[in-house]
C-alpha cells in the first residue's frame, strides 16, 4: 500500500467448522462475507467505527472491546505500534453471531488483516494464521476464512506459556489485555486445502437462538473411549476425499459425516438435532449429501446437490415442532468458495 492509497476494503468469508467428524480439524468457507470498508483519516483524528448487520445492537464499537479492532490492536502492539492509525472503519456483517457460522473466526481474521493493512506490516498469510490462532485457538474456522475452500488444519503443540498471557485477546471468552503481549511463536498453524465437489452446496438452517462456542466446548468430555476416536478417524479419512469426487457419492459422504466426538454431547444444546441427524439422509430426502452441526451450533448444515428449499423446510419443520412453541429458524443456500480473506486497496 502506498500513502496515496487511502482506502482499503477487507473481505472475510463465513465458515462452517467440523463438517461432522472433523472436530477442530475441518472447515469450509462460504459465499457470505464480513466486510470492513476502511479509510485513512488525517493524523490526530480519532478512530471512527460504524457497523451494520448481524450483531449491530450488541457489538461494541470501542477499539479495545470490539473483537475485530481488539485483535488488530494486539497484532500492532507486537510490532511496537500502540494504537490503531487514524481510520474510519465501516463494518458490514451478514454472519449471525454465536450460531456456528464462524462469526468470531471471521472477526479475528478481519482484525489481523486490518492490522496488516493499517500498519503496513507486510505479513505473509502463514504469519497471519499464527496471529489468528493465538486469539481463536482452534484452527477450523480461521484457516478456511483466511485461505478459502475446504481446509484441514492443525496447530503444532505449544507450551502453555505461549498461550497463557492475559494480554492475548481471546475470541471466547473475550478478555482485555494488560501487559505487553508476546509475539506469537512462528509456524503454529499447518493446513491443506482439499478438493470440494462443485456440485455440492451448503444449506445452513439457522435457529433464532445463540450457543456460545465457549459453552458448547464446556459440555465436551476431557477423555474419549478408543472406539469413539477410531470411529471419527475412519470417517474423517474417507470424508476428506469423498467430498472431492464427482459424481457425488451421497451415501458414502452421509455415512462419513457421522461423529462421536462432539455432536452427541451437544444435542442437548440444540433441540431437534438428534432427530434431524437420524431422519434426514440421501435416502429420505433426495438431494441430501450429508448433515451435521455447523461448528459449535446451533446451525444445522446440510450438504446437498438439489432440492435445497425442500431440504431446508424439513430441518425447519423439526425446529418448529420442538416443545414450548417451537423454534423459529431461517436458512441460506451458500456456495463453498475457493478464495479466502482479501484486502483490496483503492486510491
Ligand atoms: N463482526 C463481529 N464484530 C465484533 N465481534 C464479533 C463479530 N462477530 C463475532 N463477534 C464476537 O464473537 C462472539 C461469537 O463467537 P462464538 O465463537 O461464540 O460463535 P461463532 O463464532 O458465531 O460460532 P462458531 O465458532 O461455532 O462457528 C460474539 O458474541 C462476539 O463477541
Ligand atoms: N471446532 C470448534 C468450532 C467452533 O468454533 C468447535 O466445535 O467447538
Amino acid at each position: 500500500m502506498t500513502a496515496a492509497q487511502s482506502k482499503f476494503k477487507i473481505t472475510v468469508p463465513a465458515t462452517s467448522a467440523n463438517i461432522g467428524p472433523g472436530f477442530d480439524v475441518l472447515g469450509v468457507a462460504y459465499s457470505l462475507y464480513l466486510t470492513l470498508d476502511c479509510e485513512r483519516l488525517p493524523a490526530g483524528s480519532p478512530l471512527k467505527m460504524s457497523y451494520e448487520g448481524e450483531g449491530a445492537k450488541d457489538v461494541p464499537l470501542v477499539a479495545e472491546k470490539n473483537l475485530i479492532t481488539k485483535t488488530a490492536l494486539y497484532v500492532l502492539s507486537t510490532f511496537g505500534i500502540t494504537s490503531l492509525p487514524p481510520l474510519r472503519i465501516h463494518v458490514t456483517n451478514p454472519i449471525p453471531l454465536g450460531r456456528g457460522l464462524g462469526s468470531s473466526g471471521s472477526a479475528v481474521v478481519a482484525g489481523v488483516l486490518l492490522a496488516n493493512a493499517a500498519g503496513q506490516l507486510n505479513m505473509t498469510q502463514d504469519r497471519m494464521l499464527d496471529y489468528c490462532l493465538m486469539v481463536e485457538r482452534h484452527p477450523d474456522n480461521v484457516a478456511p476464512a483466511l485461505f478459502g475452500g475446504f481446509v484441514a488444519s492443525f496447530l503444532r503443540e505449544l507450551k502453555p506459556a505461549d498461550l497463557e498471557p492475559e494480554s492475548i485477546p481471546r475470541s471466547e471468552p473475550t478478555r482485555n489485555g494488560a501487559a505487553a503481549p508476546p509475539t506469537p511463536a512462528t509456524d503454529i498453524g499447518h493446513y491443506i486445502q482439499l478438493g470440494f465437489s462443485k456440485e455440492i452446496k451448503a444449506v445452513v438452517v439457522i435457529p433464532d437462538f445463540e450457543v456460545a462456542t465457549e459453552d458448547a466446548r464446556a459440555v465436551l468430555p476431557d477423555m474419549y473411549e478408543r472406539a469413539d476416536v477410531i470411529y471419527n478417524l475412519q470417517r474423517i479419512a474417507v470424508l476428506c476425499t469423498a467430498l472431492s469426487r464427482s459424481p457425488v457419492n451421497a451415501d458414502l459422504i452421509h455415512k462419513s459425516m457421522s461423529d462421536k466426538v462432539h455432536q452427541p454431547y451437544r444435542k442437548y444444546l440444540v433441540p431437534g438435532m438428534a432427530e434431524m441427524l437420524d431422519t434426514i439422509s440421501p435416502k429420505s430426502v433426495p438431494g441430501v449429501v450429508g448433515i451435521c452441526l455447523s461448528g459449535a451450533g446451533p446451525t444445522i448444515l446440510v450438504l446437498a446437490t438439489e432440492n435445497f428449499d425442500v431440504i431446508a423446510a424439513k430441518v425447519q419443520d423439526v425446529f418448529a415442532r420442538q416443545p414450548n412453541g417451537g423454534i423459529k429458524s431461517m436458512y441460506k443456500v451458500l456456495d463453498v468458495v475457493e478464495s479466502g480473506a482479501q484486502t483490496e486497496y483503492f486510491d
